[in-house]
């Protein structure tokens, strides 16, 4: 099986899992977020608009103490750019189904609470198959530092990810319950 095959049946795989540990929760679950968001108290944090079966962390998002942005697709093959958002802005739904900002100011994110459908306990990590998040931390990290802080349930760990060089990696693992990961 090549690489390409071997990620679409993990992704497959961890979807179900997402899809099942998303049925089972309820209520408020970043807590341990932001915990770990306290540290970046006054810095431009991005967040993203959950789709499907993906764990939310608006609420995380609407406690951080600074700007907070979200995630606008530009184009295939583009990195992500970032666009202020506030509880109740006004959003329209972006490309792939997930809401961004209708309008408002471009912000470059020092910390990024980044989705996913699977990760492992050294950072590595799997998304949709974009290549977004990955061009974009690329990116983020040659001008500088950015802080990529997974964010799963606990149920879409994985063990044996198939990655490639160009997988960007993430600096923490934050679930429902704990960190799981963290490289600082
Ligand atoms: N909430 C959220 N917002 C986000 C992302 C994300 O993963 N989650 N993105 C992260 O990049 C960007 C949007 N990119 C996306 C790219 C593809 C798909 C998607 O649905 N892909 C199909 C095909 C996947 C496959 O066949 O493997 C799918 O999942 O059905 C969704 C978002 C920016 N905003
Ligand atoms: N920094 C980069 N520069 C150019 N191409 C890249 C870069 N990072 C990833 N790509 C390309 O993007 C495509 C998709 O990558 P991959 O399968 O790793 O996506 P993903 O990590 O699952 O998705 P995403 O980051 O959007 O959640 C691959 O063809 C990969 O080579």
């Amino acid at each position: 099986m090549s690489l390409a095959d071997t990620k679409q049946t993990a992704r497959r795989a961890a979807m179900n899992r997402r899809k099942a540990a998303f049925a089972n929760a309820s209520g408020d679950q970043t807590g341990p977020l932001r915990t770990v968001l306290r540290a970046y108290a006054g810095r431009t944090l991005s967040g993203y608009a959950p789709i499907r079966t993906e764990i939310d962390p608006t609420p995380a998002m609407a406690a951080h103490q600074g700007p907070v942005a979200l995630p606008v697709v530009t184009g295939e093959g583009q990195p992500l750019r970032f666009r202020a958002w506030h509880p109740g802005c006004t959003m329209v739904t972006g490309p792939f189904g997930a809401a961004v900002p209708a309008d408002g100011q471009w912000l470059v994110p020092e910390v990024l609470i980044v989705p996913l459908l699977a990760f492992d306990r050294q950072g590595g990590r799997l998304g949709y198959g974009g290549g977004f998040y990955d061009r974009t931390l690329a990116q983020l990290r040659q001008g500088g530092e950015a802080v990529a802080i997974g964010f799963a349930f606990g149920a879409q760990e994985a063990d044996d990810l198939p990655l490639e060089p160009t997988d960007a990696p993430l600096d923490l693992v934050v679930t429902e319950r704990r960190v799981l990961y963290d490289s600082r």
